[in-house]
């Protein structure tokens, strides 16, 4: 018996979003009424919004969009790993810390980094990834790379390290996963980005299946 383990957060009026970026609004706009037989609304979010990826134009120029962006890194096998502990407030994930929980060959990998999600707050010193350690999981076969918290880089980076490592590697991005509540371990992912023309990212509804 295979289990779904839902690890996207919810959507929501008053979601947190990175400081300054876009709230997130649902809008109504036709209401089921006497001559009108349904409810349509319009969303307003930030393209990283909640539980996301980030296509290669978020950070640059020449970098694909959402829609161009290739399929296969956001479906198939992945290995959850808990660096909570090991990683501190305002830390990096180094090197070390990744040696000794990832097998030599992985294809994705995800990483909890906060000790509980911050389902309601913003965690602005929230711990981020050394350049260093997506080489490291580069060099170990990885073509997708996918934390909970809202960026690869601290939150105060202006050279994005490690965003442009994994550009150099070729990697797949998600941040803002839920990774609460999941034992770790292998499992199968699944967390596509929309088809959106034009997008620096996207949001995903990322599942993981437990592997029979
Ligand atoms: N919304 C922003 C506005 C300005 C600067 C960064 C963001 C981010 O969301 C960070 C992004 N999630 C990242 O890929 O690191
Ligand atoms: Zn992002
Ligand atoms: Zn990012």
């Amino acid at each position: 018996m295979t289990r779904i383990y839902d690890i996207s957060q919810t959507i929501r009026p008053g979601i947190p979003v990175w400081p300054g970026d876009r709230s997130f609004a649902l809008n109504r706009t036709w209401n089921i009424e006497p001559g009108c037989p349904v409810n349509v609304s319009e969303l307003v979010m930030s393209t990283h919004t909640g539980s996301h990826a980030d296509s290669r134009l978020h950070f640059d120029e020449q970098g694909v969009d959402c829609a161009a962006t290739p399929l296969d890194a956001y479906i198939g096998p992945a290995t959850l790993i808990d660096l909570s502990a090991e990683v501190p407030s305002g830390g990096l994930v180094e090197p070390r810390h990744l040696e000794g929980k990832l097998p030599a060959r992985v294809e994705r990998v995800l990483i909890k980094l906060f000790d509980r999600f911050p389902h309601e707050g913003w965690d602005p010193k929230f711990p981020a990834m050394h350049p260093d350690s997506i080489q490291l999981l580069a060099d170990r076969g990885c073509k997708l790379i996918g934390l909970d918290v809202p960026s690869l880089d601290p939150q105060d980076s202006k050279t994005l390290d490690a965003h442009f490592k994994v550009d150099a590697t070729g990697m797949a991005i998600l941040e803002g996963l839920v990774l609460d509540n999941v034992p770790t371990g292998d499992y199968e992912l699944i967390a596509l980005p929309l088809k959106i023309e034009g997008a620096d990212g996207s949001p995903v509804r990322a599942v993981l299946r437990s592997i029979p």
